[in-house]
């Protein structure tokens, strides 16, 4: 493999990005892939790969760098040299690499690899945290799952389509794909590519979606012609899905505290013809009164760490720290305490989130449970959904129902 110095200094660019300006990863590849009309497919995997896989080691390449954050361009030309070097790939001659000490550095990585915060690269804190919290064995496992590649599922839109009819128009376009037992509406690419610029895609056929996020949807239980509150909607990836377990009947109300995300919803709506669908954005406690004990269902998808799709998004290890996680889980209980009053007798909730600590998970249902506004509620169902057992994203979900 011959490195090729405007990619090398794209991905140079991409980690100044990331590393000192706190920029989003997803978002800063998303930006300097545009750079360049005339990068081939190669040239941008290059970019994207290179960038997310030394975000997600960034504590294991800096340490056998020896440098310290902030990183000058110098300190970043050195933790490449430390990717380019173990992933055995002969050091091109260029003048920031003169001096690189290869055989050091190898020699340190199998030092440190022994380590699991340097082989998995993670915070001290929250290496501590994972310990007490999942245990030594089940900690390592899903760590080192964590910082696999994702991989890339479409969910079939119901309304559109079908799993057979998607599946064979995506072969067509010389894109195959995989079923997945256990998940229904998912078909699993066989290799990465730009499936958003596809006719089908735009026809609304399909959309990217995690497995274990497709498990979601229909844990709540939902039936077509139900009243149904999607209380953190965001851009809307569930209630896409609600939206087709309902066969577009009934009321679905899409929830969030941000206009632009409920404005992305809208957009999504419209593609993937979902017509049951209203959104409200949430300024005050008008909308949840409203709604008091009127709910068939409600899903409370939370804002949480993201424990468990660090897969997408590495540089949430580095932005986490734990006064947000006590700030996200005091959130949470609040959006569970508030929220769960929607629903009516009979009615049930689904309490979800896309992380693998118990803090956030179960911990937080019990606690709900024991409080005077859960009393009325009882534990239907819980699901984990492990990076390490399943392969896909990590999820937590559990099933009320009020009585
Ligand atoms: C995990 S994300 C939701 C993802 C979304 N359900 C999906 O499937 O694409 C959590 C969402 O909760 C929203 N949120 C945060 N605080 C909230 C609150 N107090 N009430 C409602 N939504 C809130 C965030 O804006 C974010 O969109």
């Amino acid at each position: 493999m011959r490195l090729h110095r405007n990619l090398v200094f794209a991905v140079i660019d991409a980690l100044n990005m990331i590393f000192n300006q706190g920029e989003y990863a997803d978002k800063v590849v998303e930006k300097v892939l545009r750079r360049d009309k005339r990068w081939g497919s190669r040239d941008r995997g290059f970019i994207a790969e290179t960038t997310y896989e030394i975000v997600r080691y960034k504590r294991l390449y800096q340490e056998i760098a020896e440098v310290k954050t902030p990183f000058s361009r110098a300190d970043l030309f050195r933790i490449i040299g430390v990717w380019i070097t173990l992933r055995g790939i002969p050091l091109p001659e260029w003048e920031q690499f003169k001096n690189t000490p290869a055989r050091r550095i190898k020699g340190k990585f199998d030092e440190l690899a022994k380590i699991r915060k340097f082989r998995e690269a993670v915070p001290d804190w929250l290496d501590e945290l994972g310990v007490q919290s999942l245990g030594k064995e089940r900690w390592s496992r899903e760590l080192a799952a964590l910082n696999q590649q994702a991989a890339v599922v479409l969910r079939v839109n119901r309304l559109k389509t079908d799993l057979d009819a998607l599946q064979k128009e995506l072969s067509a376009l010389k894109i195959p794909t995989t079923r997945l037992k256990g998940y229904e509406d998912a078909l699993l690419l066989e290799q990465r590519t730009d499936v958003f610029k596809t006719p089908l895609f735009k026809k609304g056929w399909f959309e990217v979606q995690d497995a274990s996020s497709q498990l979601v949807a229909p844990f709540l239980q939902v039936e077509p012609g139900q009243l149904v509150v999607d209380a953190c909607a965001g851009a809307g990836g569930k209630s896409l899905h609600l939206a087709a377990l309902m066969e577009n009947k009934g009321q679905l109300l899409a929830l969030d505290i941000y206009d632009y995300k409920l404005k992305q919803l809208k957009l999504r709506a419209r593609r993937n013809g979902v017509h049951n669908l209203e959104s409200r954005l949430i300024q005050n406690t008008k909308v949840i009164k409203r709604l008091n004990k009127r709910a068939d269902r409600v899903l409370i998808d939370a804002p949480c760490t993201g424990m468990g799709v660090l897969r997408r998004n590495p540089d949430a290890k580095w932005k986490l720290n734990p006064e947000f996680l006590e700030r996200v889980t005091a959130i949470q209980r609040q959006i569970l305490e508030d929220y769960s009053k929607m629903v009516k007798p009979g009615g049930k909730i689904v309490y979800a989130t896309c992380s693998i600590l118990p803090r956030e998970n179960e911990e937080q249902v019990q606690e709900f449970l024991k409080k005077d506004s859960g009393s009325g509620f009882v534990l239907e169902e819980e699901k984990h959904c492990s990076p390490a057992d399943d392969g896909f994203d990590g999820f937590y979900m559990a099933r009320l129902r009020r009585k």
